[in-house]
């Protein structure tokens, strides 16, 4: 498990948990923010913030249920890092996720899985971008 710091205040940083999610050929679930939303178009883990008495793994069962519809257990923390942007300081926590049905997209947000190499090229949220380093320099 790794836990750098970007740098900045990390003073009243919100919990964010996200999925790390594969499927059976091992694509990687990703979710787009929508239109309206800070980092809008960007993509990111599905996931959101943890809310006050939850813990990561609740948090992430449940905003991976309302997203997408999905029913999932949780496994492992993969990763988990400071991340500060101008609007907001977060600790962006990596879980092991594994769904027992197909994701829909509840909130008209656009999803799709992607293999390893691809994620390199995609628009990625910054936080992400500096996880996804984290995973590949380990080969998960
Ligand atoms: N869900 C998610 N959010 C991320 C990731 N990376 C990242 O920088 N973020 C940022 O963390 C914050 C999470 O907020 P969110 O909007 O997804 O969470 P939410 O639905 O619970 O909150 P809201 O109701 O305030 O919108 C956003 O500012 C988002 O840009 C990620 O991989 N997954």
């Amino acid at each position: 498990m790794w836990t750098p710091s970007s740098g900045g205040s990390s003073e009243n940083k919100v919990p964010v948990v996200a999925a790390f999610l594969r499927e059976a050929s091992g694509r990687i679930l990703l979710s787009r923010r929508p239109p309206g939303k800070a980092r809008a178009g960007l993509w990111e883990f599905p996931g959101g913030k943890v809310k006050p008495g939850e813990s990561p793994a609740e948090a992430l069962r449940r905003e991976l249920r309302e997203e997408l519809g999905l029913e999932a257990s949780v496994g492992q923390e993969l990763a988990r890092l400071i991340h500060v942007y101008p609007d907001l300081t977060i600790e962006l926590i990596l879980l092991e996720a594994f769904a027992e049905n197909y994701p829909q997209a509840l909130e008209g947000q656009e999803w799709g899985w992607f293999r390893p190499e691809e994620i390199e090229k995609v628009p990625l949220a910054p936080a992400d971008r500096r996880l996804w380093q984290l995973l590949y320099k380990n080969s998960l």
